[in-house]
């Protein structure tokens, strides 16, 4: 089921009046396909993201995840939504430091109440589908940066989310690191049928992208190169 956002506004207070973060913005993202927006620093993407995520309420407009309407919703619900039904990857990995790679996807798994083995069992499967075979019992510090990412990556897929977004995955890493995640979300876009909304500001990555958006001052329309 698609990611679908609607006429969405969302204007922050900003000293006696208010800015606007997202104007009239509309996309729709189906299930296994992975758009990508650009634009310049604070033209509103990270605001799309977080309006996507259900993390804030927009002015007016409609957010949809997985066919399901999110206007109206209790908090409560849509705390339960983004457990079950968003996936998030932000630029930094936030992993826990003390936890192995395979208990970092566990820790989310109790979250959603499974039974252990099954945790166990879906955090195993998740991390090999994104090359992680083989290390799965290492801890943050025993991994590099790109494999740090690729477990923030598999973590957020182990629900097998309705929305999987993502915020500029490759900031952190060197060009051919973040080629590597750029063509993982893509595969992993397919192989989970998910919705995928990537934020990046590197041009050079969206050969992966069935559409390619650009944010220019809270407005989002058709990126066209130069
Ligand atoms: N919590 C907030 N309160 C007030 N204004 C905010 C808030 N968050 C963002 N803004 C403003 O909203 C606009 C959009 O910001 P946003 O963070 O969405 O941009 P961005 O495209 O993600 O930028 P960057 O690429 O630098 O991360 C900017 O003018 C920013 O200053």
């Amino acid at each position: 089921m698609s990611l679908e956002l609607n006429n969405v506004n969302l204007t922050y207070p900003d000293g006696d009046g208010v800015v606007t973060a997202l104007d009239d913005v509309s996309v729709r993202v189906e299930p296994g396909e992975l758009a990508a927006v650009v634009g310049p620093s604070g033209s509103g993407k990270s605001s799309l993201l977080a309006v996507a995520a259900t993390l804030i309420r927009p002015a007016s407009g409609r957010v949809s995840v997985g066919g399901t309407d999110t206007l109206g919703m209790r908090p409560r619900e849509l705390s339960e939504l983004r457990l079950n039904r968003i996936g998030i990857v932000f630029q930094q990995p936030n992993l826990i430091s003390a936890l192995t790679a395979v208990e970092q996807l566990m820790v989310t798994e109790h979250m959603r109440a499974r039974p252990l083995r099954e945790a166990r069992r879906t955090a195993l499967e998740t991390l090999a589908s994104v090359g992680l075979d083989g290390k799965e019992h290492r801890r943050p510090h025993q991994l590099s940066g790109g494999e740090r990412q690729r477990v923030n990556i598999a973590r957020a897929l182990s629900a097998r989310p309705d929305a999987l977004l993502v915020d500029e995955p490759t900031a952190a890493l060197d060009h051919e690191r973040g080629a590597r995640i750029v063509d993982l979300l893509s595969e992993a876009t397919r192989t989970f049928d998910v919705a995928t909304l990537l934020v990046t500001h590197d041009t050079e990555y969206l050969g992966a992208a069935k559409q390619v958006l650009e944010m220019r001052d809270g407005r989002l329309s058709a990126y066209e190169t130069a």
